[in-house]
């Protein structure tokens, strides 16, 4: 097997490399990303010397070298690369429609060249967009999104992730190519870069600096630990029915301002008593900030046998521990750049 695996080198892609790379001994994966703010090497250090492992640098959008890649006769594709943080696309949403839906255009028409054989497509291939729960809009305190809610999205982010999810459905209906289309609830784990969340609010914790929750913190998000999100791509990848959605859960749901008291909690009893919840700041709520999401997986249960493993609890004591025993590359990824983006999103908030 020959896996395309696109932003690989983010949080969630360098995830999925390690777990299949270790899981399938027999399997090739190239690794294409363009190495934006948010794609980061180190990440993938442990498999950069591992004979099976491809790493090639550049854009999804580059039509001659995606036609280039999959003249190598590509199996899977699994596509995560995309820009991914709400509040960026807020500020600036072009560069979401480029990379988001033109970079999947551009790797779905390559597919199609390679893969199309007149009246069917080749054996065997498949296109996984990684997708996400955002593309259903908002709840309020009751009901999930099923694979069947209507779109309803609301940001410059998941506006651009629900455009690509019907283009990648529209080559299944149009051409009956073979796709999959995931959507996920928010992941967490190691290698997240600190614009979100969890990550953001264990770095101010270890600098001591505010931690700012937006609005009344009472939004709701449903977390998933990355590792069985890569459990439930690799299922969907070898057995997913073609052109079947699948939703990925959690099943965890929890408001904002109970997780930054749990991280701050996590800190003060583990690494430095001083720190406390009058770090806390309460600050300009996001624009459009979607309320809840909550995620029926029912399906991917019914069909594929999967269903979250990690208890919260768990995951994310070996989150917070993960980055305190990898404060460089902590360190490293929250230079330069990190702090110009931090001043612009929250100096006036
Ligand atoms: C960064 C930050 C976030 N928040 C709030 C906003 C949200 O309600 C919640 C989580 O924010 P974020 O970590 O940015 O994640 P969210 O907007 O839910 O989106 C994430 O989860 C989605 C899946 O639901 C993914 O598709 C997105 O790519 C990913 O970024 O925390 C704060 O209160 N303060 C903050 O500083």
């Amino acid at each position: 097997m020959k896996i395309l695996v696109t932003g690989g080198a983010g949080f969630i892609g360098s995830n999925f490399i390690k777990y299949m790379l270790s899981k399938y001994k027999g399997y090739k994966i190239i690794n294409l990303d363009k190495l934006t703010y948010a794609g980061n090497l180190e990440n993938l250090k442990d498999v950069e010397d591992n004979p099976n492992y491809t790493f090639i640098k550049g854009d999804i959008c580059d039509k001659e070298l995606v036609e280039e890649i999959f003249s190598q006769d590509i199996d899977y594709v699994v596509n995560f690369a995309a820009e991914s943080h709400v509040d960026r696309s807020i500020i600036d949403p072009e560069i979401f429609v480029k990379t988001n839906v033109l970079g999947t255009v551009t790797l779905l028409n390559a597919a199609k060249k390679a893969w199309d054989e007149g009246d069917s497509f080749k054996e065997g291939k498949k296109f996984l967009q990684v997708s996400t729960d955002e593309v259903y809009g908002s709840l309020g305190e009751t009901g999930y999104f099923t694979e069947t809610t209507p779109l309803d999205p609301h940001s410059p982010y998941s506006s651009s992730k629900a455009a690509a999810d019907l283009i990648v459905k529209a080559y299944y209906d149009t051409y009956k190519m073979p796709v999959n289309i995931t959507r996920c609830s928010n992941n967490y784990g190691p290698y997240q870069f600190p614009e979100k969340l969890i990550p953001l609010m264990v770095n101010n914790c270890l600098n001591k600096k505010p931690l700012p929750v937006y609005g009344d913190g009472l939004n709701v998000r449903d977390w998933l630990y990355v590792e069985d999100h890569c459990k439930a791509i690799d299922l969907v990848l070898h057995k997913g029915r073609i052109g079947a959605v699948y939703n990925i859960g959690g099943n965890n749901e929890k408001t904002n301002i109970e997780i930054v008291k749990l991280i701050v909690s996590y800190i003060h009893d583990n690494v430095d008593p001083t720190v406390d919840e009058s770090l806390i700041t309460y600050v300009a709520d996001r624009k459009g900030h979607d309320r809840r999401y909550a995620i029926d997986a029912t399906k991917i249960k019914e069909e594929l046998g999967w269903y979250p493993e990690t208890k919260f609890e768990d995951g994310i004591k070996k989150t917070i521990e993960w980055y305190l025993q990898n404060r460089e590359w902590l360190k490293n990824v929250t230079s330069g750049e990190y702090q110009k983006y931090y001043e612009k999103m929250y100096s006036n908030r």
